[in-house]
């Protein structure tokens, strides 16, 4: 199938730096933003001042608030937070034009069933056919054309293709992958696991301890993906290790940043309070914990992440707790 049409749903920071690939790969590409007002604002001035500043938008991108409209695609992003993916669904089902793909762009778990982005299109847009965008990608980095390789994931190979080709240009490279599972199970936990690496850096912890927890968080993230049916070599791919690197490595991360001033000792709600913008590590701290106590998979780091995020433990607590749990042999 030919993907000429593309549409974006959301217009964060990610949708909108993801409208600017389709553009500059070609493509017929409209942005859905939910508030009249904001599209026509965007519209008018050719940025996106709130999550985007500074960036020009070219005349080549559509800006709408009308869904139905925003569906006629053949390729359509989904690019607001995980929370919102049932209810963009539902809204979307009417409209659904027959063979459209569906991409998952965003990173996260369902906080109140444990379930998987693909999981939920999948129930509640059953005609979609489904695939996953993710992997090492900041928005504003994507938005410079700097050079950006992500995963795009779906068990339908010429669809994975297709995608490949409309969406590629210049200094932004997708690679293909069949493991939509292990793709979206890794670009969820890191966020949390960004958190986690956050903490210890703004605790003065050191730069051993977060080279730890990543490594020690790619061990537990491992064991998620196998028992969600994914397989370990993404966690060595763009998805896996590209991401996790990246997103506890550099502040730029809302999840690493998020972290880092917990660690420094403010609380959850006033960090919270003083953000717009979305780290999807806060829910997905409890959704896959959720998850994980269901398949019986050992995730001490996530769990630790969410007692302190949701449950009101102290870091020095937790690190205690991780530093004195029974010693093993690393490949257990
Ligand atoms: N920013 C990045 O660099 C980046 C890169 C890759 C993936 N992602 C993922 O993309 C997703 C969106 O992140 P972002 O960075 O664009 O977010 P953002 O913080 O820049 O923007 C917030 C987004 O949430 C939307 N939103 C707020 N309340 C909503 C509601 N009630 N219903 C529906 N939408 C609502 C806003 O319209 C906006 O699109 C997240 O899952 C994130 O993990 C982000
Ligand atoms: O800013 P973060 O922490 O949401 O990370 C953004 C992207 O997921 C990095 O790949």
């Amino acid at each position: 199938m030919s993907i000429e049409r593309v549409s974006i749903i959301g217009a964060g920071a990610w949708g909108t730096a993801l409208a600017l690939i389709a553009a500059r790969a070609g493509r017929q590409t409209t942005l859905f933003v939910r508030r009249a007002e904001l599209a026509t604002d965007i519209s008018a001035q050719r940025q996106n001042a709130d999550y985007l500043p500074g960036i020009a938008l070219p005349e080549a991108i559509t800006l709408t608030s009308d869904l139905p409209h925003a569906l006629q695609a053949e390729a359509i992003l989904y690019a607001q937070p995980a929370q919102h993916l049932r209810g963009f669904c539902r809204a979307a089902r009417p409209h659904w034009p027959g063979h459209a793909a569906l991409v998952l762009c965003a990173k996260g778990i369902e906080q109140q069933s444990g379930l998987l982005l693909h999981e939920i299109a999948a129930s509640e847009l059953p005609s979609a056919r489904v695939t996953a965008l993710s992997g090492p990608s900041f928005a504003i980095d994507v938005a410079r054309s700097l050079p950006t390789a992500v995963a795009i994931a779906g068990t339908d190979g010429a669809l994975v293709d297709d995608l490949m080709l409309a969406l590629s240009h210049g200094a932004f490279r997708p690679y293909g992958s069949d493991d939509l599972a292990g793709v979206e199970v890794a670009g969820a936990v890191k966020n949390v696991l960004a958190i986690a690496c956050g903490m210890v850096m703004g605790a003065g912890l050191g730069d051993n301890a977060r080279a730890a927890l990543i490594t020690r968080g790619l061990a537990e993230v491992s064991r998620l993906v196998l028992a969600k049916g994914g397989r370990s070599e993404t966690l060595m791919g763009l998805a896996g290790l590209g991401d996790l690197v990246l997103t506890c490595s550099s502040p730029k991360s809302r999840n690493m940043s998020l972290g880092q001033e917990l660690g420094q000792g403010r609380t959850l709600a006033e960090i919270l309070s003083q953000r717009h913008s979305v780290a999807e590590g806060v829910t997905t701290a409890s959704a896959v914990v959720t998850l994980a106590r269901s398949l019986g998979v050992e995730m001490p780091i996530a769990e630790a992440v969410n007692r302190i995020l949701h449950q009101g433990s102290r870091l020095d607590a937790e690190v205690g707790a991780l530093l004195s749990r029974p010693l093993r042999r690393e490949s257990e």
